[in-house]
């Protein structure tokens, strides 16, 4: 695997002799660029000449480039519940669904051990159904025998926790309850890797604290969740490891409270405008990244 930033985590880990562990996702390299219209400048995607004329003519806006991340190498392993952060746009939800392969990285591979379960992506359900017929489906379009399903549905139907509700079509649920089913079914097959953005923040605390639970069983069984959220209590009570990153740029990985600590402080200097501050923080972080290989990563 090639030479790339290395998870400062991993660094830790080595100084601290802990035996390496077994990687459930690994992101080698990834830059993802976007290419989106834009009235108001910006490095235009090279496009033949006619096509760049005909565009003028019609009054198309030119199609600029936009790098939503930038050379982001991890090494997720088994067991790990890894909490994602950073302002707005800084290229989040992009790592998770090129994890998730809804989309392809513009440079760069992520190799994972099983196929990631990303919340309302691998299942769709249907509006017109109870909840737990909903639950129902959803079990068995994730290859669940229908046996299997009759044993763990009153499992799943107190992860959801909707009361009276379950029996209503799920086009009546407000988005909370719905966010409720949809972390019902995509939890259900234990997934070894599991991706939630943003999952539990249109639920209410006994949802979050279900939520919690059901995520620590599924870390519990080696399996590892990708968690994206900007509430830094939520990730510093849930998360064994933070990620964050600042406009595609992977600024710490590291313990929770160190993290959360720097991030914190970087955002209370950008919201009382002391940019310089922020800053000097941010080049300061870059440069103590440190750089190393993904090389020890065995499978
Ligand atoms: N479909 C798209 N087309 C063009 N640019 C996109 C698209 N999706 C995201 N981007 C850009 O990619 C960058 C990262 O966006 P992303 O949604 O990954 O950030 P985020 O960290 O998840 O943000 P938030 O915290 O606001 O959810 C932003 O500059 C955004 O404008």
């Amino acid at each position: 695997m090639s030479v790339n930033r290395h998870a400062q985590s991993e660094a830790a880990a080595g100084r601290h002799g802990r035996a390496p562990r077994n990687p459930a996702v690994v992101i080698d390299n990834v830059t993802m660029v976007y290419n989106v219209t834009s009235t108001g400048g910006g490095e235009e995607v090279p496009v033949a000449a006619p096509v760049r004329w005909a565009r003028k003519a019609l009054g198309r806006p030119p199609v600029v480039k936009n790098q939503a991340l930038t050379d982001i190498t991890l090494a997720i392993h088994q067991g790990e519940f890894v909490g994602f952060i950073g302002r707005n746009g800084s290229g989040k939800s992009t790592l998770m669904n090129i994890v998730a392969g809804q989309m392809n990285p513009t440079i760069g591979r992520v190799y994972s051990v099983d196929t990631p379960v990303k919340l309302g992506v691998n299942v769709s359900l249907v509006p017109a159904l109870s909840g737990e017929k909903n639950i129902r489906l959803g079990c068995l379009a994730q290859g669940m025998h229908p046996d299997r399903v009759d044993e763990i549905l009153p499992d799943l139907v107190e992860v959801a926790a909707l009361g009276n509700a379950i029996h209503w079509p799920m086009k009546a649920y407000s988005s909370g309850m719905a966010a409720r089913l949809r972390f019902a079914v995509a939890t259900a097959t234990d997934p070894h890797i599991l991706i939630l953005d943003e999952a539990l923040s249109t639920g209410d605390a006994q949802f979050r604290e279900r939520g919690q639970k059901r995520m620590a069983e599924i870390r519990e069984q080696a399996g590892c969740v990708m968690f994206v959220s900007h509430s830094m209590s939520e990730i510093r009570d849930m998360c064994t490891r933070v990620v964050w990153l600042d406009q595609g740029d992977l600024l710490m990985d590291g313990d929770p409270k160190t993290v959360t600590a720097e991030y914190e402080a970087f955002m209370k200097d950008l919201a009382a405008g002391n940019n310089f501050a922020a800053r000097a923080r941010k080049e300061q972080l870059q440069s103590d990244f440190v750089r190393t290989e993904l090389r020890e990563v065995q499978w």
